[in-house]
């Protein structure tokens, strides 16, 4: 049992080699821990024996002490309030099962809309609206369960590692795997939950109730570690790389290979862009010939900025096998085992822990059992995956502006300036309320859509919603990028150095260009918005 201490006990420990604090009713041993204190040992002195809690907020994030109570607190001291922030992570699904506080049915002939139990820190727009008692027509009960499931498992287990492993550029392969044994892999592919490649299953969402919602849930939770590198180390290259497989590839190597990918035992990417060709897809030059048997072929070329390509067994690569322009391209899956496979680790400016790869391929015979599709017909399997690429970009995006802006309002709450909190500045609050309003118009948008893709199914919606896609990840990443400098201007210089309070904003401005720029440039996108969109409309009978 923890040990309960009076504040006179605490008192007495107030010498340099024996050093005690309080911080939040907890008692708190630093002795050995003042050497290391990033912020000096001097001013650990200056606290020692007393109740510190004041100037602990003031210099870090509470989430410091779910990494440091475990080693160095003692006990508490007696009568100890209830915390009045987070302290020790909380058992998130401990919490009573979500349970719809209101059914209503507008009128006979529209469908019921539900009012969840309200989750998360209640900060105005720091989650989506549905967590804050919005009605919703797109969720239920197993959205809700499923986010306080995936959300107490990054709280807990992910979160206060993520600056850890982006430091050192990668995340323990045990994420990986824990992400396969839960069921979230097999849940995060655009399609139905493959039941007949894996017995994984998502505890709270019953495989065949499975939605592009609780999809969308699961990507959402998981960048809510404000981390683009721990995102794509998971998802970046999975999430791409599988998809073309899984609707296009042949049984039996989905029968070989499915079940290792969606329990998180191997690894998979997409390798399509190269050193010369980048979002211009159709003019790729890494070649496939057939040899003369028919029975493989002989790929030759070069991939860049490919994610997971470092640790990947399998990679979904687009190959020109016929003539110039998308009628010659093919998709291949290569494997690690192929000779002439080889593989370097690129230095990028952000999402550090994603590995980012160069990979060459020379001479490497690839069985024609491996095509993905059609010889010559690659382009469509490659259109077919950027809708779900680019809405993955999507809520990842949001959430992360999300994380911003909620980083921003706690600090803004916290710091003080010229007297005040910065939250009574109104230059402060303009600036939170101009990330708000591009958060909530873009998260109601990707709703929609997501919505659209749930029931319009994969050929009608990659032929209608291309145009709307593309729109949405220009906007998604525009406000991105938004609230990546408005926060940095709140943080000051917390938000220039790495670590500490600003980590999260530090790191993800430096993140944002990974998104800006793949999965189709900014520019491209925004291009692309109206030309397809214009395309849809006329066969849709568009008068002008
Ligand atoms: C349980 C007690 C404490 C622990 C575990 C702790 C831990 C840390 C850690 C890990 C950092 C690095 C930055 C970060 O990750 O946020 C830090 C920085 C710092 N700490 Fe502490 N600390 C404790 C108590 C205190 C107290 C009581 C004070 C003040 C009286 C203090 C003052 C500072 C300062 C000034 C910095 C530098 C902040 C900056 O770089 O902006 N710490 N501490």
């Amino acid at each position: 049992m923890a040990k309960v201490f009076s504040l006179d006990d605490v008192k007495a420990h107030n010498k340099p080699d024996d050093l005690y604090i309080v911080v939040h009713g907890d008692v708190y041993d630093l002795t050995t821990f003042k050497n290391e204190h990033p912020g000096g040992k001097k001013i650990l002195e200056r606290v020692a024996g007393k109740d510190a809690t004041v100037q602990f907020q003031k210099y870090h994030k509470d989430s410091v002490l779910e990494k440091y109570k475990p080693k160095f607190c003692v006990g508490s001291v007696e009568g100890k309030k209830a915390a009045p922030v987070k302290e020790a992570p909380k058992p998130v699904a401990a919490a009573p099962k979500p349970k719809p506080v209101a059914a209503t049915t507008t009128s006979s002939a529209e469908p019921a809309t539900t009012v969840l139990e309200t989750f998360g820190d209640l900060i105005p727009y720091g989650d989506p609206g549905w967590y804050q008692s919005y009605h919703s027509p797109y969720y239920k009960e197993s959205h809700a369960a499923l986010r306080a499931e995936v959300r107490e498992w990054i709280t807990n287990e992910i979160e206060p590692y993520v600056t850890e492993w982006d430091e050192a550029r990668s995340v323990p392969d045990s994420v990986f795997k824990t992400m396969g044994e839960r069921g979230y892999l097999a849940g995060l592919l655009g399609v139905k939950y493959p039941v007949e490649y894996t017995d994984r299953r998502v505890a709270s969402v019953p495989a065949e109730e499975w939605d592009h919602f609780h999809e969308l849930i699961v990507t959402d939770e998981l960048s809510r570690t404000g981390s683009g590198g721990f995102v794509w180390s998971q998802i970046g290259g999975y999430g791409i790389g599988l998809p073309p497989v899984i609707r296009f590839g042949g049984e039996e190597l989905k029968k070989r290979i499915l079940p290792g990918l969606l329990g998180g035992d191997n690894r998979i990417c997409l390798a399509i862009t190269e050193p010369d060709a980048g979002s211009d897809v159709a003019n790729l030059t890494c070649e496939a010939k057939l040899t003369p048997d028919g029975k493989h072929y002989i790929v030759n070329g070069e991939k860049k900025w490919i994610t997971n390509g470092i640790w990947a067994d399998y990679f979904t690569t687009a190959v020109r096998t016929g003539g110039p322009g998308m009628g010659g391209v093919s998709v291949l899956l290569i494997e690690k085992t192929h000779p002439g496979v080889s593989v370097r680790k690129m230095d990028c400016q952000g999402v550090w822990s994603s590995g980012t790869t160069y990979i060459t391929f020379e001479d490497v015979k690839v069985p024609v059992e491996n095509l993905i599709g059609k010889e010559n017909q690659g382009f469509k399997v490659i259109m077919t995956n950027f809708n779900h690429e680019r809405l993955g970009i999507v809520i990842q995006c949001n959430r992360f502006s999300r994380v911003l802006y909620e980083e921003s309002m706690k600090y803004a709450h916290k710091r003080k300036t010229f007297g005040k909190n910065l939250v009574e500045h109104p230059v402060i609050r303009m600036k939170l309320a101009q990330m708000a309003r591009q958060i909530e118009a873009c998260h109601n948008w990707l709703e929609n859509i997501v919505y659209q893709c749930e029931k319009m199914g994969t050929q009608e919606s990659m032929l209608r919603l291309g145009g709307a896609i593309a729109g949405l990840k220009a906007q998604a990443t525009t406000t991105f990028e938004f609230c990546a400098r408005e926060a940095a201007q709140i943080f000051g210089g917390l938000a220039y150095t790495r670590g500490g309070q600003g980590a999260k904003v530090e790191r993800l401005y430096r993140d944002v260009k990974a998104y800006m720029i793949p999965g189709g440039s900014l520019e491209i996108m925004e291009d692309l918005s109206i030309r397809q969109a214009l395309k849809v409309h006329q066969v849709l009978g568009m008068k002008l």
